[in-house]
């Protein structure tokens, strides 16, 4: 972990990746400096900025001032909020309208908004003309963590999160942190799980800085800088070692295999965010993963304690609508859970815990335990 940074020095990250390896910048304000970055990377060409209501209704006139101030045309394509909109119909709908603009193979998708818009436009530029390069500006704190960078893109289908995707690496990535003071406090932390799981998962350090910090990150100024840093250093150094999830990638996906059942079942609604279901999902994974021997009970009940001192859930019986058919049967769970992308060969991958700040691997995990775990925990009171 490197020191805390001044509040109003932006930050560059390298993703390494050979000849397509590109900058994550971060820092108040650096959405200014869109259009001149964009400029510089790629002369003369034309964009589309995708967004959601809510981001174009704050962020959107000033992405395309800065555009506009370096000569670039540009043309908005704005989608519903939230995951209706990470769906096979937002999909068509950006894709038509990217290629109604006439969008051409050296020109460039700009995806200004969340998670979603980030995976949907990355997706749409992924496909459209088999391949158009596109640009991050992310909005929430989540999408400035985790969903910006790596190139994973792609839409949900009604059986289950992301199944239908494609690995497009953007060419740039501008993380304005000013921009994080329009979203919501629920969104605000729904983020924050994310930047808890870099610390869960590979820095003990990081997790103990978070641990006397986090207030610090809510409130804003350098520490909430620095935890974005920090995060996207982590993940730039797995994406660029293991770029298609073939080994270490798949530690980032801490929490997701219980966290996207959950979100399925709660029909990716605005009963469970994203990064809710991730909190639950690394509760329950170092919960199991005390339960198998791997750590002890007080550092699975460490990480539960930060998560809920940084006001996310942690327990089932915390979504919105528990006791409904579906979310609370551990058979209709592994059912979900059997469409997880780290499945092989029908055995179920998780991510599990040998210390807080060390998450391993584990294939071919046997469903019996897994699903008598999931019965214990539905059990507990509300
Ligand atoms: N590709 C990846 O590596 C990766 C990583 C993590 C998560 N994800 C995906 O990201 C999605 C979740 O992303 P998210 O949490 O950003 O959700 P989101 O994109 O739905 O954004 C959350 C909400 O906040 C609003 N919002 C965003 N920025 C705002 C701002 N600056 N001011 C006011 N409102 C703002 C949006 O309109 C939306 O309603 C999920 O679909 C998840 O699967 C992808
Ligand atoms: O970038 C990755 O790799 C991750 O696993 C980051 C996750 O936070 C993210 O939610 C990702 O979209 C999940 O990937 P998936 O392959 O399980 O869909
Ligand atoms: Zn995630």
């Amino acid at each position: 972990m490197t020191a805390p940074l001044k509040h109003s020095d932006p930050v560059n990250v390298d993703v390494a990746l050979g000849d397509r390896a590109y900058d994550i910048v971060i820092g108040r304000g650096v959405l200014a400096s869109l259009g001149e970055r964009v400029a510089a990377l790629r002369p003369g060409v034309r964009t589309a900025v995708v967004t959601d209501r809510t981001v174009a209704k704050y962020w959107l006139e000033p992405t395309e001032a800065s555009l506009a101030a370096s000569g670039i045309p540009t043309s908005r394509i704005v989608v519903e909020e939230g995951e209706i909109s990470k769906t096979y119909a937002g999909l068509e709908k950006v894709s038509e309208a990217l290629i109604a603009a006439k969008i051409e193979r050296n020109d460039l998708v700009i995806a200004l908004g969340g998670g979603v818009v980030g995976d949907l436009a990355g997706f749409a530029a992924a496909i459209l003309r088999r391949g158009v390069d596109f640009v991050q500006v992310p909005t929430s704190l989540l999408a400035q963590v985790d969903s910006s960078v790596g190139g994973k893109t792609g839409i949900n289908s009604p059986q289950g999160k992301n199944l239908l995707g494609a690995f497009h690496q953007p060419v740039l990535v501008i993380a304005d942190t000013a921009v994080l003071d329009t979203l919501s406090p629920r969104q605000f932390r729904a983020g924050y799980a994310e930047v808890a799981k870099y610390g869960v998962l590979g820095d003990e350090a990081f997790f103990s800085w978070l641990e006397k910090n986090h207030s610090d990150i809510f409130k804003g100024g350098s520490a909430r800088e620095h935890a974005i840093a920090t995060s996207c250093r982590a993940k730039a150094g797995v994406v660029s070692r293991d770029e298609r999830e073939t080994g270490e990638r798949a530690r980032l996906n801490l929490g997701h295999t219980f966290g996207h059942a959950l979100e399925a079942a709660t029909g990716f609604s605005d009963r469970l965010f994203h990064g809710e279901g991730v909190a639950i999902g690394m509760t329950l994974a170092a919960q199991f993963s005390a339960k198998l021997g791997m750590i002890g009970e007080t550092e699975a009940a460490r990480v539960e304690r930060h998560l809920i001192e940084a006001g996310l859930p942690t327990r089932l019986q915390d979504i919105a609508g528990f006791a409904q058919e579906g979310l609370a049967d551990a058979d209709a769970l592994m059912a979900l859970m059997a469409q997880d992308k780290k499945v092989k060969r029908g055995k179920l991958t998780f991510i599990l815990l040998e210390a807080v700040g060390r998450a391993v691997i584990a294939k071919d995990v046997e469903p019996a335990p897994v699903r008598d775990f999931l019965k214990e925990k539905l059990a507990q009171k509300a």
